[in-house]
């Protein structure tokens, strides 16, 4: 199976590499074709990370361990918005990763610029080979419990109506101890004219020293540095569920010296081309390609399918999958950085990267919220004494809470968490999801258009029928057949050369071999031109008659494909293949249905086995005899009247792939390049996947407006409480915290699924 041929990956970058039609027909599916599953030519870079290349320029990336939040986002914007040379910015804020594209910035302008806002850069030279988590600035716990203690010490000694002196300087080492961060930080922000939670919050606390409320400030403030902490904590949480899939592969591994020993090997060091040796019960730790001795495979940690997997001689194997029974050896095909599993783990990363619309609506949302309640704030606690022989303590104090409200924390932090998790529990499933905005799209979806073969049937059919259409000797027509039918990939002539091979048919030798798109296949033998293809070839070739009509009639009725074979003297023989439905495949549509998705069935197929076969599976509409071309232009009809998606396996679905809002690549664990371009990619031939991606995209939105709603009905609540005089500044702080813990606990949630 699906050979990575990795000497053409490394020496060829800068030739596209096509296969020469004479060798191989067509890409049809390429899991069963031999050859180098890279994409050639994309640029090196867009293969495997997470910054998607814009046109000519240059990018420069960079790790800020400071930069997890949108606010650092709109302040990092602010700061580089006006330096010459930069294109645009991407902040993939997850991962605590910058990326710029520029063309001749300079770094060096652009790096002390984000030092001065504390946002120290650390660039990232290589994305392939740096480990891209475990970087968590520390969290100060002991300090913080510390200022905890002070701050609670101050507020009894309030209480217990000790002296002044004594909770003024219990506070005041409170708040040192707790908040200088968010001292230094609001400051950093108020400089570059940004309004963040930490400006918010040094003022309101800085606020409630000067009007006297000193144990109060300390509270509020070390509560404040509190949740933040459990926030980058939870977020954490989020984050590694997909990391950790990567612990999932072992550190060593038993590999063949050139003297004939083994030896256990760091993963990380193993060469391409090694040999090495898997015990019963051992994870595999390196993809490869077995090359002696059999076993079963559970590749659940790909795939999401524990059902175990029978390998020998040829297959392949993923790095991170379980070996059950047998022992074997393998030759690896890609380096421990260059893995499946890696390659997954790195799309995953890039997808939180890109932001899903709800997390766009809140961001926005934010920008404008914020300094309205600020403004606000302001307004409450000037105008009311000043022309309103308002008490000043009052309203300055009512004022102080609404800029403690003011913080959109809970808001922003909601959604980004929930995204996260829900890319991540879908990883677990072997489903692969490209960007946040697939995974917000998919419960939207109306219509879903299905490859047939490899898709619904398990793209491996067999010959089933052999007609003698012509007066020639059929052993020499199957001979021909054979010979011809062996140079192409297509399940089709797979078929009809397997069937060859059992009955021990010989072969000619076949010149000009070529495959013709949508028809079939054409050769030279002892210097007559032979044809071998589908109804549509016959009428090409104007050879058609009524009497082949019906007979190709009769079988394609019977969910049959049927090919001729053509030569000088017209057709002689009709072979017609049959394919196997997958079980899966009927239990998908009718979950689909279900869902009340509207299923249509695309095929290069004639129309009459379209119809059977979608029949069979419960599918509503068939559409037949679709050149990918007609694909494409099916997919762009069906997107008028709502979001639809496509689902294929082969390259000729590639255009209506792309063109559908969510193109779904079947069996990308074999695939790299299915990985690389599909919107969703599922990592086995399970059609299942795709119910179950809509329904996790349904509970992900759940979460979301859950969260949303909630975030801003608790504003709402403690904005009306302020002004009835009713809030004190420690209830606006746990209640925003209280918001955030809650939103973040109920977007994690989903990794409980
Ligand atoms: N290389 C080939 N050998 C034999 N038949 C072929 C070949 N190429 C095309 N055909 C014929 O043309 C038809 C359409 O081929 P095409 O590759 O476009 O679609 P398909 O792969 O069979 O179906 P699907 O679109 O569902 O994947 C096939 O069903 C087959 O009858
Ligand atoms: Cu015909």
């Amino acid at each position: 199976m699906n050979q990575h041929n990795s000497s053409c990956c490394s020496k060829q970058k800068s030739t596209p590499h096509h296969h020469t039609s004479n060798e191989h027909d067509d890409h049809h599916h390429q899991k069963e074709q031999q050859h180098c599953a890279c994409s050639h030519d994309q640029p090196i870079l867009s293969s495997n990370n997470a910054p998607i290349p814009v046109s000519n320029d240059t990018q420069a990336v960079y790790r800020i361990g400071n930069m997890d939040c949108p606010t650092e986002e709109a302040l990092i914007r602010k700061k580089l918005a006006n330096m010459a040379g930069i294109i645009k910015l991407e902040f993939n804020l997850m991962q605590r990763i910058l990326t710029v594209h520029h063309n001749q910035a300079s770094l060096k302008d652009i790096e002390a610029a984000l030092t001065a806002i504390d946002m120290a850069p650390e660039p990232i030279l290589n994305f392939d080979t740096e480990k891209t988590a475990d970087f968590t600035p520390k969290i100060k716990w002991k300090q913080l419990a510390f200022a905890g203690v002070l701050a609670l010490a101050a507020e009894i000694t309030h209480f217990m109506a000790g002296p002044d002196y004594l909770v003024l300087i219990l506070a005041i080492v409170a708040i040192l101890l707790g908040g200088l961060g968010t001292y230094k930080k609001g400051w950093i922000a108020l400089k570059n004219f940004n309004l963040n939670m930490n400006a918010l919050m040094s003022f309101a606390v800085t606020g409630a020293l000067l009007i006297g409320q000193w144990p109060e400030a300390a509270m509020v403030m070390v509560l404040f540095t509190l949740a933040e902490a459990i926030e980058a904590k939870s977020m954490d949480r989020a984050r590694n569920a997909i990391k950790n899939l990567l612990s999932l592969t072992p550190e060593q591994a038993t590999v063949l010296q050139s003297d004939g020993l083994w030896l256990e090997m760091e993963v990380k060091n193993v060469a391409i081309d090694s040999v090495v040796r898997v015990k019963p019960g051992e994870r595999i730790a390196l993809d490869g390609e077995i090359v002696s001795g059999q076993s079963t495979i559970n590749q659940a940690p790909i795939t999401g399918e524990s059902l175990p997997i029978e390998k020998e001689i040829g297959d392949s194997v993923f790095a991170g999958t379980i070996n059950e029974s047998g022992s074997f050896e393998y030759k690896v095909t890609a380096l421990a950085t260059q893995s499946t599993l890696s390659r997954i783990i790195k799309a995953v990363e890039s997808a939180q990267g890109t932001k899903a619309q709800a997390q766009r609506f809140v961001d926005r949302f934010a920008k404008v919220y914020t300094p309205l309640v600020f403004i606000i704030a302001l307004c409450v606690g000037l105008i009311p004494p000043l022309f309103m022989h308002g008490i000043w303590f009052d309203w300055i104090y009512k004022a102080l809470v609404l800029l403690v409200i003011a913080c959109p924390c809970a808001l922003v932090i909601s959604t980004p968490v929930t995204i996260v998790s829900g890319l991540a529990v879908a990883t677990r499933y072997g489903i692969l999801i490209k960007g946040g905005m697939y995974l917000e799209q998919g419960r939207k979806l109306k219509t879903l258009a299905l490859d047939k073969t490899g898709t619904i049937t398990y793209g491996k059919p067999k010959q089933t029928d052999f007609i003698v259409f012509g007066t020639l000797d059929s052993q020499q027509i199957r001979q021909i057949a054979a010979s011809i039918a062996s140079r192409s990939d297509h399940p089709v002539s797979k078929a009809i050369t397997l069937a060859a091979n059992d009955d021990q048919i010989t072969q000619f030798k076949v010149i000009n071999f070529s495959a013709i798109l949508g028809q079939g296949t054409r050769g030279e033998i002892e210097g007559e031109l032979w044809f071998m293809g589908n109804h549509r070839m016959v009428k090409e070739l104007g050879v058609c008659s009524n009497l082949l009509d019906q007979q190709i009639q009769a079988l394609e009725q019977q969910g049959k494909t049927v090919v001729m074979l053509i030569g000088p003297q017209g057709v002689q023989a009709l072979f017609a293949v049959a394919d196997t439905i997958k079980e899966t495949s009927i239990e998908a549509i009718t979950e689909l249905k279900k869902l009340g998705i509207t299923t249509v069935m695309l095929t290069g197929d004639n129309r009459y086995t379209a119809e059977v076969i979608a029949k069979q599976v419960g599918i509503s509409q068939a559409k037949g005899n679709l050149l990918p071309e007609d694909k494409l232009a099916v997919v762009s009809e069906l997107a008028q009247s709502g979001i639809v998606g496509m689902v294929g396996d082969g390259i000729n679905d590639a255009p209506a792939l792309a063109k559908a809002d969510i193109g779904f690549a079947m069996g990308a664990v074999g695939t790299d390049t299915a990985i690389e371009t599909a919107d969703v990619a599922l990592m086995d031939d399970d059609l299942r996947k795709i119910p179950q991606f809509i329904r996790l995209s349904k509970s992900t939105f759940a979460i979301l407006v859950q969260n949303i709603t909630f975030a801003l009905a608790v504003k709402i609540v403690f904005f009306a409480l302020t002004f009835m005089g009713e809030a004190n500044m420690w209830m606006a702080v746990f209640a925003d915290i209280g918001t955030s813990l809650l939103v973040v606990a109920n977007g994690l949630r989903l990794l409980r699924k």
